[in-house]
């Protein structure tokens, strides 16, 4: 009987694809192992095994799997019901979320290689050779096959595709397709005993009497023995000893060269982690207070009658703490945990704490780790090696079988998003969603709850716990306000800095004490402007400014990477008179080391964080107290613990507040809020200083009195007046083309094909977005806003998708690309 396999591949196709399994693959195939397909013409991918049967598909032919990838699942049923919700939810294919889902060093990449044609006879007088190709076609008389690399090296030529072109044209050669599996091991030269000297003690005391006079090679051995001693311990020596080690204590290389030569020593290569082996861990978890103790209780209670709770926590109350406890508790059920992070900025310290607990039983899971690294984390999820693991959004896509506790730390970040490309999922809710399907526990925890979340708490679908004050009874620091206006008025700004601002830096330095300055816009000025004809420079692509690096000495575009050198003259009318206008991270560093000659200054934001050790080094730094002054962008807001920060500086925060989004008095109160929190942790004399153009506004006086409830309240009035989450949920249908004309037809055929159905009420434009150009693309926007109870959400969706299926079989409109962005941020 033939058998059948569904198999998901990563394509964004809405669909799974049936393959026809042949005997010899038969006793692999198994749902959750990953396979090769042909697909279309000429592509080979990876999919992985839904389900086998022996149905065989009714209207096209079923081609075969070309091979089954892997010994046991290594997507397990879990992850696959994850991954149709969360298609469905996002109103993706499946497909695409595999894509996401997969490191890719899961996946097999084809790489082009070149053999000898079998009919090829260089003298036949057919053609004539160049030097180059000569080189070719001699290189392939030795080796059966060469990828365009080595092709390139052998030539010397760097564009080698000409030349391969014009070999396979005069029938030389054939190309064909290599499968590469990206995934490498990493391996270990070790060297041991031949097997013949480890059982014959005989043998091994004349192989003494022969080195008598060779001291060094006799050196290499006996050291061996020592370590391995194999009259013993005889097993021993197959695992032999790690080559490096073995002679970083100054052996002689060559002699051990020598001595493989004559069959006393052999070399071989094991797998080794690239985490390290297993250590015992360290075993210090701080006492909790009896405030602590008594809100762990609280979220245990809760968590008996609810599946999520929500950890409502001042910043320095001890929320980590609190964290550890409960991850403690599920490593002692031999459970998995899963603990959430933001951002990677925050994951170096977090680590550092939770690795004094639970050892190396932690694997960490994030964008700044290789290819190779994923793997080994995915693998030692599936494998029990990391029973928890700290990660950011996507940690949520790893094998979990047993996952019965999820943290989400800082649940209020909008960084949880993903924007681009599908699946535009949040971490947080399919989190939630991850611990439904394996009836795990969540907890959420903010000092700053999202709207969302916080409501879910007081209309009780979420437990909540509130824990009021900071470790050690420290209280909240004060926060002043800084009138911009009126120091400009009086002409007494430095740059963008505020005389009482630069006043507290100087004096919380004389104190020895650290200062963190929040200014949310990297590089050295915003913008550049003409004084003579007003002209500001702006991006070839999009619609918008392009920001000056001084550094680089460069004009560079935040969205589309665009750069061009620093102009001398203006572009438009050839006048030197260029200004700076506007303050971004960059300038403020550069102001701080002028004005403060002596203190030591630093930034931390995309710019200088490239890579993993980038961060960590500064973070690093900052609490040894290397830097007095960190300036930064978000990244420096949220979670970070530091003794000695005593003030923090809030520079640029009007520009948040007045953002055109309903989200912007709550980023904007987080964003204080977190940033203020990184003050005064250890001490009572936590100082925030904010300046801004506007103090009468209201979101200043929740911040200092740090009254989030209020916040809230207000908040959540404003939500339901003018229909915003968490009161309605919001889809944004999102238009791109070249021809700005296209766009706004493609838009307004498709608001009017559900304009009736869904009800003119529920959807807002098209219109331009704010930004309504980028990387040479033109946008236009619909916004679909679907109260909760008032209709089915999930047949809205269907209904969206089916509608934009009709509008793509059109052959003018399928030229622009749509995308639907659910639950936007
Ligand atoms: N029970 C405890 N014993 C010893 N130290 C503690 C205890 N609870 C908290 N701390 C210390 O207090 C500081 C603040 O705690 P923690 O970082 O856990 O707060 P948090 O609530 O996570 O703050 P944030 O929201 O600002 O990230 C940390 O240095 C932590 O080690
Ligand atoms: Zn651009």
């Amino acid at each position: 009987m033939a058998s059948f396999a569904d198999i998901l591949l990563p394509v964004p196709i809405p669909r799974l694809f049936t393959y026809e399994v042949t005997a010899e693959h038969v006793d692999k195939a198994e749902a959750g192992r990953r396979v090769i397909v042909p697909f279309g013409q000429k592509k080979v991918l990876t999919g992985v095994i839904v389900q086998t049967h022996g149905t065989k598909p009714e209207n096209y032919e079923a081609r075969e799997i070309l091979d089954v990838l892997d010994d046991q699942p290594v997507i397990v049923d879990q992850q696959l019901q994850l991954i149709q919700w969360m298609a469905s939810y996002y109103m993706c294919t499946p497909g695409e979320v595999l894509n996401a889902a997969l490191p890719s060093g899961l996946k097999l990449s084809s790489k082009s290689m070149v053999q000898k044609h079998p009919d090829f006879d260089p003298d036949d007088g057919n053609h004539t050779y160049s030097d180059s190709e000569w080189k070719v076609v001699e290189a392939l008389e030795e080796k059966e096959h060469l990828s365009y690399d080595e092709i390139s090296q052998i030539t010397g030529v760097k564009n080698i595709y000409h030349l391969i072109k014009s070999l396979s044209a005069k029938g030389a050669i054939l190309i064909f397709e290599q499968l590469i599996e990206k995934y490498k091991p990493k391996k270990e030269r070790r060297v041991r005993l031949q097997a013949s000297l480890e059982n014959d003690l005989l043998a091994l005391e004349a192989l003494f009497q022969k080195l008598e006079k060779k001291e060094k090679q006799l050196e290499l051995v006996m050291k061996y023995l020592r370590e391995v001693p194999v009259n013993e311990l005889k097993e021993r020596n197959q695992l032999g000893l790690s080559k490096g080690e073995f002679l970083s204590t100054g052996l002689s290389t060559s002699s051990l060269g020598t001595l493989v030569k004559n069959g006393v020593f052999e070399e071989f290569d094991k797998v080794i982690s690239r985490f390290g082996e297993p250590k015992k861990k360290e075993a210090v978890i701080p006492e909790l207070t009896s405030l602590q103790e008594e809100k762990l209780s609280e979220i245990h209670g809760l968590f008996e009658k609810k599946s999520t709770v929500l950890l409502h926590g001042v910043t320095g109350s001890g929320k980590t703490e609190i964290y550890i406890r409960l991850l403690q508790q599920v490593l002692d059920e031999g459970a998995q945990a899963l603990y959430l992070l933001p951002e990677i900025a925050l994951t170096a310290q977090i680590l550092r704490r939770l690795k004094k607990v639970f050892g190396d039983k932690i694997g960490i899971y994030h964008s700044k780790y290789s290819d190779n690294e994923r793997v080994e984390v995915w693998n030692g999820v599936l494998s029990g090696r990391f029973p928890i693991v700290v990660g950011v959004r996507s940690s949520v896509f790893l094998p979990f079988n047993n996952l019965s506790l999820i943290i989400i730390d800082e649940e209020h970040e909008s960084s949880y998003k993903q924007y681009d490309p599908a699946p535009r999922y949040h971490a947080r809710d399919t989190a939630i969603m991850l611990g439904q399907i394996h009836h795990a526990k969540i907890l959420l925890g903010s000092a700053t709850p999202s709207v969302e979340s916080y409501y879910n708490a007081v209309y009780e679908k979420y437990g909540l716990v509130a824990l009021e004050t900071r470790f050690g009874e420290v209280q909240m620091p004060e926060t002043a306000l800084i009138d911009l206006k009126d120091e400009r008025k009086k002409k007494r700004m430095h740059g963008d800095l505020s005389p009482g601002l630069l006043q507290a830096i100087e004096q919380t330095l004389e104190e020895n004490k650290q200062v963190i300055l929040f200014q949310n816009r990297r590089g050295y000025a915003p913008y550049l402007h003409c004084e003579d004809c007003a002209h500001i420079p702006k991006c070839a692509n999009c619609s918008v400014s392009l920001t000056y690096h001084m550094y680089r000495q460069e004009l560079l575009c935040h969205y589309c990477g665009f750069r061009e050198p620093l102009p001398s003259h203006c572009e438009a009318c050839g006048s030197a008179k260029i200004k700076t206008i506007g303050f971004g991270t960059e300038k403020l560093e550069d102001d701080l080391k002028v004005l403060l000659p002596t203190g030591r200054i630093s930034r931390m934001d995309y710019d200088t964080t490239r890579t993993r050790s980038t961060y960590e080094q500064l973070i690093e730094n900052f609490e040894n107290g290397e830097i007095d002054v960190l300036v930064g962008t978000q990244m420096i807001t949220k979670g970070l613990d530091f003794d000695h920060v005593e003030l923090v500086g809030i520079l640029d925060i009007d520009r948040i507040i007045h953002f055109p989004d309903f989200r912007s008095h709550e980023r904007a109160f987080q964003m204080m809020t977190q940033v203020s929190g990184r003050a005064g942790r250890r001490s009572n004399n936590g100082k925030v200083i904010i300046q801004t153009n506007n103090p009468e506004q209201p979101v200043f006086h929740l911040v200092r009195t740090n009254d989030y409830k209020r916040f809230y309240q207000m908040e959540i009035l404003e939500r339901e007046s003018f229909h915003y989450p968490p009161f309605v949920r919001m889809i944004r249908v999102l238009f791109r083309n070249q021809d700005k004309q296209l766009v706004w037809e493609t838009a307004n055929h498709y608001l009017k094909s559900i304009q009736t159905s869904l009800g003119g009420h529920r959807i807002l434009g098209p219109q331009e977005p704010l930004i309504a150009r980028i990387r040479n693309q033109y946008h236009q926007e619909i916004t679909i806003k679907l109260e909760k109870g008032g209709i089915s959400i999930p047949k809205a969706k269907e209904f969206l998708t089916q509608k934009m299926e009709e509008l793509q079989q059109d052959k003018i409109f399928r030229q622009t690309s749509v995308i639907f962005d659910v639950d936007p941020q």
